[in-house]
């Protein structure tokens, strides 16, 4: 079995979590509270500055040159593909571009996982904790195309991005590069890439339950 078909399997119950949260199905039928959609899209402008940047730093840390190239090319598109909706949508908000937003304790955290993981475990392991941020996507856009109910959504910009073919061709070859790597890995660093890839899945729930429950810093 290869290493993305046994990950896969071992989230199954996350991504079913992910699918029936209410932040999910409200967005998949447009009836998401704007400011719910407000924190999430905010939070995920800081998140996709880390995240572009531990794609670079993957890239850099790439042995083989191609995947160097494609590694880079996939934190540029992150800072550029993946802001350029956030832009359009803080347009359609009617939000400033240059609004100062502090950083709340889930994209807090799962950003930093991300840079401590690629600073201080083998490349393998953070192969594996950077492909739930694509798959996910990928799985949840195509999942709603599926199932959805309404038209005129004013998600629809979001939904469109993640199911693309454009995100969707990405996606191929980042899964194609983790099971290469855990191929020729020793099994001890299979195990860890398994665990990061566990972690950054539960933080992709925790993600959107952040941004539906409205968790902050705020103590009261
Ligand atoms: C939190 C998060 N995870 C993944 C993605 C998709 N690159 C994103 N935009 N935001």
């Amino acid at each position: 079995m290869t290493f993305t078909t046994k990950a896969w399997k071992t989230i199954a119950p996350i991504y079913d979590d992910i699918i029936n949260m209410p932040f999910i199905k409200e967005l998949r039928n447009g009836t998401l509270p704007i400011e719910k959609f407000q924190f999430y899209m905010l939070q995920d402008a800081k998140y996709l500055e880390h995240f572009g940047r531990v794609l670079a730093v993957i890239g850099a840390k790439s042995e083989d040159n191609q995947q160097a190239i494609d590694f880079f090319e996939f934190g540029k598109n992150a800072l550029i593909v993946e802001r350029a909706l956030h832009e359009s949508y803080f347009q359609d908000f009617g939000l400033a571009q240059n609004i100062s937003i502090e950083t709340q304790p889930v994209c807090h955290h799962y950003s930093h996982f991300l840079k401590s993981t690629v600073t201080f475990e083998p490349i393998e392991v953070a192969l594996a904790a950077v492909l739930p941020c694509f798959w996910i996507y990928k799985e949840v856009g195509d999942e709603i195309i599926k199932n959805q109910s309404k038209e005129n959504n004013p998600y629809q910009k979001w939904i469109d991005t993640y199911s693309g073919e454009d995100f969707g061709e990405g996606v191929k070859k980042a899964k194609q590069y983790v099971d290469k790597i855990a191929e020729e890995t020793t099994d001890k660093i299979k195990t860890q890439m398994l665990e990061a890839f566990v972690k950054a899945s539960e933080l992709e729930f925790q993600f959107w339950n952040a941004a539906y429950e409205n968790i902050t810093w705020n103590r009261k």
